[in-house]
């Protein structure tokens, strides 16, 4: 149970990746500040939180059941909760889908949506009103750099965080109103679960329905430069926990935290040109004419990145 001085934080996804790097994080707080109610969709997965909590399991961590899909299961929650009192809310949970669209049916990416999009806003609808009764609450969004700029074979995952920030950045001038602060985590590519899943899934699936070039580009095209991207940019579920914990304990909050200073640069290709043509023709060139001096022209990005546009970043340091 929390004590009177302590911060209720809900994080929902907390049975892998950055959710349970998070909720690890703020229960460890040196000075107590936290008491974390860790969610997942099945209990049978909280091993591993569990055993990363330690100590912190039972004091100043507890576990919960919540499905973002489910309203019952997020009422029951949320119910559970003393007072239904949360200071901060963290929507954690999501799930990825890349390939090409010809061979994806559309009931999975209604899937996508149901999970990125309406997940957040069930849980937001959930808990909103509470915090604005008291004035006073923050709700935590963990976007994408895939939600300010699309990715080549990630049309529905971009598009289901595209449309989480259209909503946030709608909501977050009502809520300042009551103040209640929205903030959005943009990490870059992370080493998760995620990560695995994607993997796993392309080797798995066989593509119906998509001719076979693309087919072909996608899969010896695209997927080794998205590896070689998640090699040389990737962060660790650490390192988004470290800044989301920055967001929670600033003066005041961002409402967009980009986390990773070596990927800024390629969101930068947007604002550069507000007719949009500048990131796809870069885009393009980067993927079908690069080819494998791609993977030479990361690490040089790499140590390019100028400090003006690390500055821009939350520093998990
Ligand atoms: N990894 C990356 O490169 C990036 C990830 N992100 C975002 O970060 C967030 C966390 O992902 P990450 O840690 O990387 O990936 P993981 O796959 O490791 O973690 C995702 C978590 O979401 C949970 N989840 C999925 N569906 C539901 C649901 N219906 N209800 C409750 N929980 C659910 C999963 O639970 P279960 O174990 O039950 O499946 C899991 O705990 C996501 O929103 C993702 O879009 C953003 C940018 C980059
Ligand atoms: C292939 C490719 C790209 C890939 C980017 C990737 C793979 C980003 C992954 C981000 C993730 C995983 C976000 C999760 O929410 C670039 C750099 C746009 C340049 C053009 C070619």
């Amino acid at each position: 149970m929390a004590s009177p001085e302590q911060k209720v934080v809900l994080i929902t996804g907390c049975s892998s990746g950055i959710g349970l790097r998070m909720a690890v994080m703020l229960a460890k707080d040196e000075k107590k500040r936290y008491h974390v109610i860790a969610t997942m969709r099945d209990l049978k997965r909280k091993d591993k939180l569990v055993e990363a909590a330690g100590d912190a399991y039972g004091k100043t961590l507890s576990l919960a059941v919540l499905d973002v899909c489910n309203d019952e299961s997020v009422k029951q929650c949320i119910n559970g909760i003393k007072n239904r009192h949360i200071d901060v809310l963290v929507n954690n949970a999501g799930i990825g889908l890349v390939g090409p669209i010809e061979s994806i049916p559309i009931e999975e990416m209604k899937k996508v949506f149901e999970t990125n999009f309406f997940g957040v806003i069930r849980m937001i609808k959930e808990v909103m009103p509470d915090m604005k009764k008291r004035r006073g609450g923050h709700i935590i969004v963990v976007s994408s750099v895939m939600g300010l700029q699309g990715v080549v074979f990630n049309d529905v995952y971009a598009a289901s965080k595209f449309a989480m920030e259209g909503f946030c950045e709608s909501l977050a001038v009502q809520l300042l109103k009551f103040n209640v602060i929205l903030s959005l985590i943009e990490p870059g590519p992370v080493h998760t679960e995620f990560e695995a899943k994607m993997i796993q899934d392309v080797k798995q699936k066989e593509y119906p329905g998509a001719d076979s070039d693309t087919v072909h580009y996608f899969k010896n095209v695209y997927l080794p430069s998205s590896v070689d991207i998640f090699e040389a940019f990737g962060q660790t579920p650490d390192d988004v926990a470290k800044c989301t914990k920055k967001v929670i304990e600033a003066s005041r909050p961002r409402f967009r935290n980009l986390t990773n200073p070596l990927y800024t640069p390629i969101v930068a290709l947007k604002y550069a040109d507000e007719t949009g043509g500048l990131s796809v023709h870069a885009f393009y060139h980067m993927l079908f004419n690069m080819g494998p001096l791609m993977h030479v022209s990361m690490v040089a990005m790499k140590y390019l990145t100028c400090g003006c546009l690390r500055r821009r970043t939350i520093s998990p340091n």
